[in-house]
């Protein structure tokens, strides 16, 4: 297992940032590597995020420098798949995780092992951490018993179909949120009008682009936006002070995860056109 850390940016800071520093500080270039489990710990809500691709069973580690015994020791986490089918065993319980569903695991649980089904042919988990204060039970959603919601329209470009698996409404947590947002075909704007929740950071993983394509994902205070871009199965930490939108060269999809005080979905406040700059 490897580690790498992110501090907290001021958005003051951010603004005089070169295209290297804004990567550095908000990209996450590589977290999906065979045989291998990548880890992000970012300051921004002590959130870690992480990529398993398992050609032989490999387990859910704290890092030494946590100083705690178990990873789920003060933590809860999401994980989805979104390569081919795969294992999650939880204490001894297993969970098949088909193709973009998702598990819910809380505090306590001393031993998560990823596996995939054909070692050939591995899973991708990707998942989020967030520190937890309450046991909630382990829980698998799979993609067909998430909830649609279907938002915008072929004019914006930004027909696309959110799917909530871990929020107030459906899978509960202490204080994680994570869902995924798939944009119809021929539409390439993701979170426009944009928005952002100074009460919650939010990360995106970007996948399911094809390999020459990019999306241009927009971030920065409304008042100063930068832009990054972003190639297949790369995150972007968004500070909760910057907005998060993206538009693709091709088309996507991508998962959303957040932490922070509040646990509302609908709590963002949007940004006026006049006010983007
Ligand atoms: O397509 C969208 O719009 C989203 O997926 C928005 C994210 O879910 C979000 O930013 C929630 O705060
Ligand atoms: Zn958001």
């Amino acid at each position: 297992m490897t580690l790498e850390i992110r501090h907290c940016t001021h958005p003051k800071h951010a603004k005089h940032y070169t295209t290297e520093e804004l990567r550095e500080e908000f990209l996450i270039e590589k977290l999906f590597v065979t045989g291998e489990m990548k880890m992000v710990y970012t300051h921004e809500d002590r959130t870690v995020i992480g990529g398993v691709v398992p050609t032989s069973e490999i387990t859910l580690e704290a890092h030494p420098s946590w100083n705690t015994s178990f990873f789920l020791e003060r933590r809860e986490i999401g994980i989805i798949n979104i390569g081919p089918h795969g294992i999650v065993k939880v204490d001894g319980e297993e969970f098949t995780v088909n193709t973009k569903d998702c598990l819910y695991v809380g505090l306590g649980k001393r031993e998560v092992t990823f596996h995939s089904v054909d070692e050939n042919n591995p899973a991708r988990f990707y998942f989020v951490s967030a520190l937890a204060h309450k046991e909630y039970p382990t829980r698998k959603l799979p993609i067909e018993e998430a909830t649609p919601v279907h938002l915008g329209d072929d004019s914006q470009s930004n027909k696309r179909t959110i799917y909530k698996y871990l929020h107030g409404g459906g899978i509960q947590t202490c204080q994680l949120m994570m869902g995924m947002t798939i944009l119809a075909p021929n539409n390439m704007w993701n979170t426009m009008p944009a928005h952002v929740h100074d009460r919650r950071n939010e990360v995106y993983l970007y996948f399911d682009l094809d390999e020459q394509n990019r999306v241009m994902h927009f971030m920065g205070e409304p008042s100063e936006t930068r832009h990054i871009v972003v190639a297949n199965e790369q995150a972007i930490i968004s500070p909760s002070w910057s907005i998060h939108s993206g538009v693709g060269t091709g088309n996507y999809t991508f998962i959303w995860a957040m932490a922070g005080e509040n646990y509302t979905f609908t709590d963002m406040d949007f940004v006026d056109m006049n006010d983007l700059k």
